[in-house]
């Protein structure tokens, strides 16, 4: 589905500038529009539903295989139900590209749990 989660994660440096909004929009293309948004320019917010706790809790496990795999890590809260999920690069405290690489590499996971599917 998404080209955005076939790039792979770029190494960012803390000398990168966050990116402005004019810079990531052209992202949000390749992000589910009810899944994730933009909170102040600053980080991206998903939320995620499921059947129950165990794939919610399931979702979480590969989403921090992933996190571990890029060395590039999201804020996650499991609930019954539901999975928040709040991502963005701490070094440059603000977005980089590989949060919405991340965010994409998420959808695509999800497209195995989505009660809706
Ligand atoms: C030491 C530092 O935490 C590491 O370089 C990595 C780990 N995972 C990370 N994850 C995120 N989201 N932002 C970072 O800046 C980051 N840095």
């Amino acid at each position: 589905m998404s080209s955005l989660a076939d790039e792979p994660c770029e190494a960012c440096t803390s000398d990168d500038e966050p990116l402005t909004s004019e810079e990531y929009e052209s992202y949000l293309d390749d992000l589910r529009t009810d899944v994730w948004e933009v909170v102040d320019d600053h980080h991206l917010h998903a939320h995620y539903e499921f059947e129950d706790f165990r794939d919610a809790l399931e979702f979480t496990y590969e989403i921090g295989e992933l996190a571990e795999e890029e060395w590039h890590h999201p804020d996650l809260a499991l609930a019954w139900g539901e999975v928040e999920v709040e991502m963005w690069t701490h070094k440059i405290d603000g977005l980089h590209k590989t949060d919405f690489v991340m965010a994409a590499r998420m959808d695509r996971i999800y497209e195995g749990y989505d009660p809706a599917e």
